[in-house]
């Protein structure tokens, strides 16, 4: 991701709209891997149980990544309002106050599902399941949102627009197809429908007030096609890490 900005000259074609250039970011969906087909079996209910923990133990890194990057983002921004409100994202995985409840944050969340799915907190903790690729995958996210400028890293996180689609889907179709995974475990995704929408109001006001040429607002859709190709990619090493032979 190291393509810079062209300059807007008289040649650049005029920037879209701020609507038309948020209809394009929302099109990017077409790619989300809520399509992958790992996520179609899981959805579908065609998961085996050491899929079902396979997946969870793999995505855990994910979990424990996503508070490192939004750190490193906030390390980058100058304005107070703005850390003031990133900050939150933090808090929201790292939890805070009590810790009870939803105060103990999305990684305990997902530590939870965890042992939902009969994962002893050891095995889920010590990362040891977590494949080469899907590292590889966290780690690029985490070094993308470090190293650039921190309105690109605020774009990255846009994939979240596609995210409450993928929890409802699992929080209507897991108990159907999974009866043997203690519900109580589908909390996370529960909790997570209005924090990715507040995510991503944000994200977008920043995103259509950073982005404002046409060469810029191109760059945005390559950064977030950037951040689809990631959880494509952790997909693409879950399947493969996962698959149980016959
Ligand atoms: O389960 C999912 O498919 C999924 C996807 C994404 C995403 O689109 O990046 C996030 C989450 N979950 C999630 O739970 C979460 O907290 C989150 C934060 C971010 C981010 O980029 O800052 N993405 C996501």
């Amino acid at each position: 991701m190291d393509i810079a900005i062209p300059p807007a000259s008289a040649a650049s074609p005029a920037p879209w709209s701020p609507a038309e250039f948020e209809a394009r970011l929302r099109d990017k969906g077409a790619a989300y891997h809520i399509h992958h087909p790992f996520n179609r079996r899981l959805n579908a209910g065609a998961c085996t149980p050491h899929e079902v923990r396979c997946w969870v133990a793999n995505r855990f890194y994910y979990q424990v990544c996503i508070p490192r990057k939004d750190a490193a983002i906030l390390a980058n921004m100058p304005d107070r309002a703005e850390r003031r409100l990133w900050t939150l994202r933090v808090l929201d995985h790292d939890g805070h106050g009590d810790f009870a409840g939803d105060a103990a944050g999305g990684i305990e969340a997902w530590a939870r599902l965890g042992q939902a799915v009969g994962l002893e907190r050891e095995e889920l903790w010590s990362l040891r399941r977590v494949a080469p690729g899907v590292r590889f995958a966290c780690d690029a996210y985490v070094n993308f949102a470090a190293r650039a400028p921190w309105q690109e890293a605020v774009c990255s996180s846009l994939t979240e627009m596609f995210a409450p689609q993928i929890h409802k889907d699992r929080l209507a179709g897991w108990p159907r197809h999974y009866p043997w995974i203690d519900p109580r475990g589908l909390a996370y995704f529960r909790s997570r429908i209005p924090l990715a929408s507040r995510d991503v109001e944000h994200g977008l006001r920043v995103t259509l007030a950073h982005f404002t040429t046409r060469a810029a607002q191109q760059r945005a859709l390559d950064i977030l096609q950037f951040k689809l190709d990631i959880l494509w990619s952790m997909l693409d090493a879950i399947e493969k890490a996962c698959h149980e032979p016959a």
